[in-house]
């Protein structure tokens, strides 16, 4: 039969593997359920293709070396110890299935074995798969693998989709599945059960989670244990109407600098910022002060804390504890300052979900030799410390270049002097100090050098509108109020009343205004029902005491009117935005009157100011710089933010910074904490 191609002599008594010649050109032969003990040498079936040897009794792959064309063998349920003697076979389909074999090796010549059946043998690791990149099934039940971590030898198979470890001791692993899938996140089947996309990203957020979702995690453990306890109104920091606590975060990798830096800071710009300590379980440094720069805390202490609901978010680094507690920012703020922290990444993603909206400035070493050079002269790290701080550069630059915006600023520290002059420099503009410098200088005559620390830096007018030279935090208050009003106008900011001029102009002659106007528009806070003017009599009585808040208020309404028209204003509601000319002035006359006002009308009053502030956001169509006022009396608005900064005119960079409530021997400074004291008690 010399054409004979395919052979099936299975469930026969032969006991002798091709004893009985058959012809050359056979390309499938059954030789299963019969009595055969040995291999022996195919070397001239060249053209066999598929050979099966199925319930025999045979103890050692042999005589196949020569077969080059074999691509499916299955020899299940023989006798087989090890596996050998297939080197280089172009085999597609192995079957080993219920032999004796303990290891998967001498596998890896087998460049195109795609499925693989070894189950019901005796094996414990899967070492020597993981050069099989073909492989897409493989067959593991009914073994003895006992580690998840085998599977990591298969972590490279990307064309592997359907895995069987079922009756493994692995399976008595907690979170087996997820973890195997987490591991061979390719897999599509297993253990004979389809794998759900629920599956992989649960294996994913537990083995690891994006930073979002630490970050959603701490949050919420924080805010469940917080909810726990009984509840009090932390009054420094509540949300005011429309400008949050105001805090600024350094953040960076360890050792970039960022806690020196926020020291320094807050030393040099003690009327605005205060150091808010973190709680740490790591024992302290030569030279760190507890409660100076942590507070150093044992690990029962700090988990008692999580308990409490004390902490508004915490990490783990280095095998420490971290976390910003509640009352850490709550002492600041009472003080009437500003929060600065500093912290890692992940901290900054934890912070993002709470209702804290603080600033956050990037510290980022771009010479890498320098920094690894500062963490060892500092002789606190080990190399494996170093290495890791190093390796989360990339990840600081990949969230600052993928997020835009994330980080409000960011800072090369590689100079420590040249990272503070920046941060500085950035903090005067956020603060408008400069402007108030130059003011200084230019109605006192200060120098340059005197003029930062001087806290006369404020005007001759203010001065005038302090009432009592003595009292610091009038000073302060009057001060930071008067920058916001002095007349001059940058250019960003002529540009966008030119701009609204013009949109007036043309809906005074009923021209729609075009699409891309609508990108000025901004939302308008509503006005809380609290400090709304009960009647337009209200307003008008700018000498009473209610007036002070309402005239406030008439501004955020002025703001209103460009989205809301009413006939009675001359324009045609819908034809285009309306005219209602912002009364600066009263804002001068209404800050004597305000000083006796309770904290939430203040804060309220410097919303109103910093919204003044920030004109390209909030000022009206008709408010023109030629408009019948007259400094400093009828003083304009002027824009603290730099024109030139990316998205300066999108987002206020920093929430008015402190009424200025440090003098703590201030009348009105105590009248604030007292009602803070009595909010909290209640
Ligand atoms: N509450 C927090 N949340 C997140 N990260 C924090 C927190 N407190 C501190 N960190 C950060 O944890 C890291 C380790 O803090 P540690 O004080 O041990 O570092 P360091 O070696 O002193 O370096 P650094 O000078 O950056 O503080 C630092 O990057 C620090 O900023």
């Amino acid at each position: 039969m010399p054409y004979l191609i395919v052979l099936d002599v299975s469930h026969n008594e032969i006991s002798d593997f091709f004893g009985f010649q058959p012809p050359k050109n056979l390309k499938e032969v059954d030789f299963s359920h019969n009595h055969i003990s040995s291999m022996k040498d195919l070397s001239a079936y060249t053209c066999l293709r598929k050979l099966i040897l199925d319930y025999n009794s045979i103890s050692e792959i042999r005589g196949l070396e020569k077969c080059s064309s074999l691509t499916h063998l299955s020899m299940e349920h023989n006798k087989i110890l090890r596996i050998s003697g297939l080197r280089n076979l172009p085999l597609r389909q192995l079957y080993l299935k219920g032999n004796l074999i303990k290891r998967t090796e001498n596998l890896q010549t087998l460049r195109t074995l795609q499925i693989l059946d070894l189950s019901s043998n005796r094996i414990q690791s899967l070492s020597g798969l993981q050069d099989l990149h073909l492989l897409a099934n493989i067959n593991l039940e009914s073994n003895m693998v006992g580690e998840i971590k085998e599977c990591t030898h298969l972590q490279y198979l990307l064309l592997l989709r359907d895995l069987n470890l079922k009756r493994n001791p692995v399976q008595e692993q907690p979170d087996y599945r997820l973890a195997v899938i987490f591991i061979l996140n390719h897999l599509t089947v297993m253990d004979e059960k389809p794998v759900t996309v629920e599956e992989k990203v649960l294996a994913v957020n537990k083995y690891d989670p994006s930073l979002e979702v630490v970050a959603a995690r701490d949050h919420m453990t924080h805010m469940m244990y917080q909810h726990m306890q009984p509840q009090g109104i932390f009054d420094s920091t509540l949300p005011s109407l429309d400008t949050p606590y105001p805090m600024l975060v350094l953040t960076g990798p360890q050792a970039c600098g960022k806690r020196e830096l926020a020291h320094k800071l807050c030393h040099e710009y003690s009327d605005y910022f205060g150091y808010g300590a973190c709680h740490t379980t790591r024992g302290p440094y030569f030279g760190e002060e507890d409660g100076c720069d942590y507070h150093f805390v044992q690990d029962e202490e700090f988990q008692n804390m999580i308990r409490m609901g004390s902490f508004v978010q915490t990490m783990q680094y280095g095998g420490h504890w971290y976390g910003l507690s509640r009352e850490a920012i709550e002492s600041v703020a009472r003080e009437g300052l500003a929060c600065c922290v500093h912290m890692e990444l992940e901290g900054v993603f934890s912070l993002k979900t709470s209702y804290f909206e603080p600033r956050y400035i990037l510290l980022i070493p771009t010479r890498i030799e320098d920094y690894i050079s500062h963490m060892k002269a500092r002789g606190f790290y080990t190399n494996a410390q170093i290495e890791k701080a190093v390796s989360r550069i990339d990840l600081y630059t990949k969230i600052n270049r993928e997020r835009p915006g994330f980080f409000d600023s960011v800072i090369i520290c590689d100079d420590r002097n040249e990272a503070y002059s920046a941060l500085r420099q950035l903090i005067k503009e956020y603060l408008g100090l400069e402007e108030q410098e130059k003011e200084g200088r230019r109605s006192t005559g200060v120098t340059p050098q005197n003029a930062t620390t001087d806290e006369g830096g404020e005007s001759t007018a203010a001065k005038k509108l302090d009432a009592n030279p003595t009292d610091t935090y009038s000073q302060n208050y009057y001060s930071k109020v008067q920058t916001r009003l002095l007349p001059q106008k940058t250019s960003a900011e002529l540009a966008s009343i030119h701009r609204r001029q013009q949109m007036v102009r043309d809906a005074l002659v009923g021209k729609i205004p075009r699409a891309y106007t609508q990108l000025f528009k901004r939302y308008v806070h509503p006005v809380p029902s609290l400090l709304t003017p009960q009647s337009a009599d209200h307003n008008e009585d700018s000498s009473s005491e209610e007036s002070c808040a309402s005239s406030g208020l008439s501004m955020n309404s002025s703001a209103r009117v460009l989205s809301v028209g009413s006939p009675a204003d001359g324009l045609d509601a819908g034809s285009g935005p309306k005219v209602e000319p912002l009364d600066v002035s009263l804002l001068g006359q209404n800050l004597e009157t305000l000083k006796g006002k309770d904290h939430t009308t203040q804060r309220y009053f410097w919303t109103i100011l910093y919204k003044c502030s920030f004109p390209a956001d909030h000022m009206e169509p008709g408010l023109s710089p030629d408009s019948s006022r007259s400094a400093p009396e009828q003083a304009s608005p002027t824009v603290v933010s730099s024109p030139g900064r990316p998205g300066s005119n999108a987002k206020p960079i920093l929430p008015p910074i402190p009424l200025g409530r440090k003098a703590a021997e201030s009348g009105s400074v105590q009248q604030l904490t007292g009602q803070a004291g009595q909010v909290d008690e209640g």
